[in-house]
């Protein structure tokens, strides 16, 4: 037996969710797992799918149980093991796997919540299969905030990048009716509240994009400026937040346009994570802000073309985890 070495109450303690067991998830863990960044993990998986992804590219991962009172040695990795319903091959999707993702979810959300863990650092699950196996699935976010019964934004950074969603998971024709006046005002005040407190910007500046082209030119290219978005603004300008728009969004992300911004408000998913994920793919973060505990994600998904290579870049995840850590050790 190794000697047993107790916890470190000054080392944040983050669960780690493999996510889906068919994509590159498993191995980026893996890949990770003989860095030190500073905070004790618990990995949340099936532990012979993660030593079966090691060995598949070559790394070398010694696992032990997650422990409250003790910490791994170094080289060692904590794990929550969560049994797999059905064996799982790299690039195979099987939905009879998909209660086993939303298990390690829920215990990583469940430990969160009860603080038993300081922050969630999850890596990509596959959305569709967890559709296929019947159960309505749009993404971590979503999934966070049921189970937290809050209200929550999703917000990607990159570097001095952030931008952050009006509405996440949705078909396109969906969107306009999500954009409410009600919806609008508790992502701003979610994504103000949580730029001072979490990332310490004592009076963050946000621009707002428009939903149309040119903003709704006036009325003449859409009205949802003129009806939802401005009033909104309007309303939280008086509460104090400084934001700026209606924004033409094909120029608000031109640099010159772009200084002075602490974060964008896009309106939908593809009208502002295409131009995050240009400026930053591989080492951008998805942070889930509103929660009551700390959650950052990857980049990127399930990347199943990948799996089992070896070849998948495990820099988003690095840098996921060292956010979390960051916002960890920030007073609340
Ligand atoms: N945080 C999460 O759980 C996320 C999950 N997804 C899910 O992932 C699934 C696949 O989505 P796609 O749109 O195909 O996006 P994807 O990010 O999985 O793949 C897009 C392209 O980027 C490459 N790529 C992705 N990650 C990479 C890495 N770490 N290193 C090198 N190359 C990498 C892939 O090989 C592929 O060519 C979907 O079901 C989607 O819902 C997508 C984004 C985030
Ligand atoms: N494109 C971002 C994404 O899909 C991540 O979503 P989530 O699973 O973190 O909610």
């Amino acid at each position: 037996m190794p000697p047993v070495t107790p916890a470190d109450p000054t080392r944040p303690r983050i669960a780690l969710t493999a996510g889906e067991p068919a994509g590159i998830g498993p191995e980026l863990i893996a890949r990770l797992a003989g860095e030190d960044l500073g905070a004790d993990l618990a990995v949340i998986a099936d532990a012979r799918l993660m030593a079966e992804r090691a060995e598949a590219i070559g790394v070398t991962l010694e696992l032990e149980e997650f422990r409250l009172d003790a910490r791994p040695p170094p080289g060692r990795l904590g794990i929550i093991d969560i049994a797999l319903a059905e064996p799982s091959h790299p690039g195979s999707l099987d939905p009879r796997n998909a209660r086993y993702v939303l298990e390690t979810l829920a215990q990583a959300a469940d430990g969160a919540a009860s603080g038993t863990f300081d922050a969630i650092v999850t890596a990509p699950v596959h959305k569709g299969v967890i559709n296929d196996a019947g159960v309505p699935f749009s993404g971590h976010t979503e999934f966070f905030a049921d189970r937290a019964g809050c209200r929550v934004v999703m917000m990607l950074v990159a570097r001095d990048l952030r931008v952050a969603l009006a509405t996440t998971h949705l078909p396109l024709a969906a969107v306009p009716a999500a954009i409410t006046r009600d919806g609008l005002s508790t992502t701003l005040r979610i994504l103000n509240t949580d730029l001072r407190r979490r990332f310490g910007l004592a009076a963050p500046r946000i621009a707002v994009l428009g939903l149309n082209p040119h903003a709704g030119e006036g009325g003449h290219l859409g009205r949802e400026e003129i009806e939802t978005i401005e009033p909104v603004l309007e309303v939280l300008r008086k509460e104090g937040l400084d934001l700026v728009g209606p924004l033409p969004a094909d120029t608000a992300f031109v640099p010159s346009q772009l200084t002075g911004f602490d974060a964008v408000l896009a309106m939908y998913h593809d009208q502002g994570l295409p131009v995050l994920k240009h400026a930053g793919f591989g080492h951008a973060v998805n942070v889930t802000l509103g929660l009551p505990y700390i959650r950052t994600s990857v980049d990127h998904g399930t990347a199943l073309d990948l799996a089992g290579s070896g070849r998948a870049d495990a820099g988003s995840l690095r840098a996921a985890l060292q956010l979390a850590i960051e916002l960890a050790a920030r007073p609340r």
